[in-house]
């Protein structure tokens, strides 16, 4: 018997490997690689044990529990699956082809709404006033607005100034500014549960992460201990940023 290896075979295992390099890769950023590894060496026990050894008792136990696992699965990274299928519709080619179709217009800060944030970043920065601060794109924060004080004011320095303000009530929690608004303060963000993320950075920059991690949003964080700017975006860190540096992360057209 011959074994025909074809283009479509060779798509098909491109794609796959595609597959577990992504998932790997959203694994390694949420943090349980571990799991990812568990799962890989159960598949291949599993394939060993129903096609190489043809063991029917055992392979059939396998089987029942695959079926199982992969609901199991769903729930255990229903934030993951999120995020892959997030990442799939906001790719740039991708949305543009669904505001394309829908007719919706892109709703991203213009230029002149992101220069006050950075005004505001960098003005609080040098006095060491903590703030959090998450742009809103293509993904509602519908959860998170919900959780804060709604504001729904023109983006503004001094107004931003103001919610950071130590004895601000509404200075505790993050600013989510979206369709060229301040829409909310004092919101709470998920936390990310990433072991990699360094233990000098503390609850405000993993509040950071978590929203990164499941939304396309661009958080700002601006360090209390420090003064750091940094921003965190599709979970990855942008530590340490200048006023230019963040001006251009946050216009980048992505
Ligand atoms: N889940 C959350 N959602 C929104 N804001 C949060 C969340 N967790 C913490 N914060 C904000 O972060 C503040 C605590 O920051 P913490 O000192 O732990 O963070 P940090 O990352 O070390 O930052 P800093 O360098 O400013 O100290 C809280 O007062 C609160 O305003």
């Amino acid at each position: 018997m011959f074994f025909e290896f074809g283009i479509k075979d060779f798509i098909d295992i491109l794609l796959v490997a595609f597959l577990l390099y992504y998932t790997y890769k959203l694994m390694k950023a949420s943090g349980s690689i571990n799991i990812f590894t568990g799962i890989l060496v159960f598949i291949l026990i599993w394939l060993v044990v129903s096609q190489v050894l043809e063991m029917r008792l055992l392979g059939s136990i396998f089987d029942k529990l695959v079926s199982v696992g992969v609901l199991a699965l769903i729930v255990l990274f229903q934030d993951e699956i999120r995020r892959f299928l997030l990442t799939l519709g906001s790719h740039q080619r991708a949305s543009g082809l669904v505001r394309f179709l829908t007719g919706n217009k892109k709703e991203s800060l213009e230029h002149d709404d992101i220069m006050p944030i950075v005004m505001a970043c960098i003005s609080m920065s040098k006095q060491r006033v903590g703030a959090l601060i998450v742009m809103e794109h293509n993904l509602p924060l519908d959860e998170v607005l919900q959780s804060g004080e709604v504001i729904n004011a023109d983006v503004n320095q001094r107004l931003l100034e103001n919610i950071f303000f130590k004895n601000s009530p509404l200075h505790d929690g993050a600013v989510v500014i979206g369709k060229g608004r301040i829409r909310a303060a004092g919101c709470i963000l998920p936390v990310s549960h990433n072991l990699d993320i360094p233990k000098e950075l503390g609850l405000r920059h993993r509040a950071a992460m978590g929203i990164s991690q499941q939304s396309d949003a661009h958080a700002i964080i601006v360090s209390e201990e420090t003064g750091a700017i940094s921003v965190a975006y599709r979970g990855q860190f942008y530590l340490r940023l200048s006023a230019e540096e963040l001006e251009s992360l946050l216009t980048k057209d992505e």
